[in-house]
């Protein structure tokens, strides 16, 4: 896949930054209201219970704050935060060795819980409902059951496809919190805020622009805002001004909506090779030279998400809005 300014997947030059911009509470955590009230709620139940909190399900595009979320609620509960991800979990005795060193109430963060591997999934069930662990050992006649009791944890689940997530997996996950796209004005006030963390000003109408060409997404919005900078300190400003940052933003190829080469070559691809469409996922992918994972995944959620593709059973067609972005006049659809 091709390197993007605007794709929510984290990218090398993300890493090192985006530990310093991670809001450390869920006051500080900007936008998903639905999502923070529910959590907030049932955090203070289990605080009072003095109980682990229900193990929780975070699910939605990259770069909306999943792992950011994770980390603030076991921060919330008071507790530590351990983290690993699906496919760094290859056997059940690598899991058996994380949860039997967890301390009472500890938030256990599996990032792409849909790729944990089978065998390692089963272990997990009786662990999530009833905190113990069925562990086989040895092979042939003599192997036997061993039963480990584990303390009481959190199982906080991470997944960009909660599709992919296998039925008996998802029911164990007492909370589901989906994450959205963020609203502009949320946006804005991610963008003013790491501003500040990167002692930077810059101006209200500087700041609005950013967030509306960042696909609802913070991570993209701070990494735009990180090139922005650049330009706009080289030209010797003392706030990033509006017209630094669409002559930036210009010249990182990111349009007025905040679509880049790769979305004008997706949808230019269903308008000129099929007229608009519909067409199916795969035929677009080889017409195009991209995955169809990737474009089902990374690519395609926004341009749903704005409505400049829908899906139809027939496949995906390119809506009039889209012609419209496109100063092309109408199609039959
Ligand atoms: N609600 C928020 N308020 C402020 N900043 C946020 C918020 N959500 C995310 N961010 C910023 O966006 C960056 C990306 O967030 P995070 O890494 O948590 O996304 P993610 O959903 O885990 O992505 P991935 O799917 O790639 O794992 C964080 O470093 C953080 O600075
Ligand atoms: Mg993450």
């Amino acid at each position: 896949m091709e390197e993007r300014m605007v794709t929510g997947e984290l990218q090398q030059e993300d890493s090192a930054v985006e530990l310093s911009l991670r809001p450390t509470s869920l006051n500080q955590y900007i936008g998903q209201q639905k999502v923070k009230e529910n959590l907030s709620i049932f955090i203070k139940a289990a605080r009072m219970r003095e109980e682990p909190l229900d193990h929780v399900l975070l699910y939605g595009p990259p770069g909306l704050g999943k792992t950011t979320l994770a980390a603030i609620i076991a921060n919330e509960m008071g507790v530590q935060f351990r983290s690993t991800s699906g496919p760094a979990i290859e056997r059940a005795g690598d899991l058996a060795a994380i949860l039997s060193s967890l301390e009472p109430g500890d938030v256990l963060f599996i990032d792409e819980v849909h790729r944990l591997p089978r065998s390692v999934e089963e272990v997990l069930y009786p662990a999530m409902e009833d905190f113990f662990l069925d562990i086989v050992i040895g092979t042939g006649p003599s192997a036997r059951s061993v039963r480990i009791d584990l303390p009481p944890f959190t199982l906080v689940g991470a997944t960009t496809r909660a599709g992919l997530l296998s039925a008996p997996l998802r029911d164990r996950f007492g909370v589901l919190s989906r994450l959205e796209y963020y609203e502009p004005k949320d946006l804005c006030s991610i963008v003013e805020r790491t501003a500040e963390i990167f002692e930077t000003s810059i101006s209200p109408d500087a700041a609005a622009e950013v967030a509306r060409r960042s696909r609802g997404t913070p991570r993209i919005a701070n990494r735009l805002l990180k090139r922005i900078r650049d330009i706009s300190q080289v030209k010797g400003e003392e706030e990033i001004s509006l017209g630094t940052t669409e002559q930036a933003l210009k010249m990182l190829q990111v349009d007025d909506v905040g679509l880049d080469h790769v979305d004008h070559k997706l949808l230019k691809g269903i308008i000129d090779g099929f007229k608009g469409g519909p067409v199916g996922l795969d035929t677009i992918a080889a017409t195009i030279g991209e995955e169809s994972q990737t474009i089902e995944d990374v690519y395609e959620p926004f341009l749903l998400q704005i409505g400049f593709i829908q899906r139809t059973p027939r496949g995906r067609i390119v809506t009039p809005k889209a012609y419209q972005h496109f100063g092309i006049i109408g199609n039959d659809a």
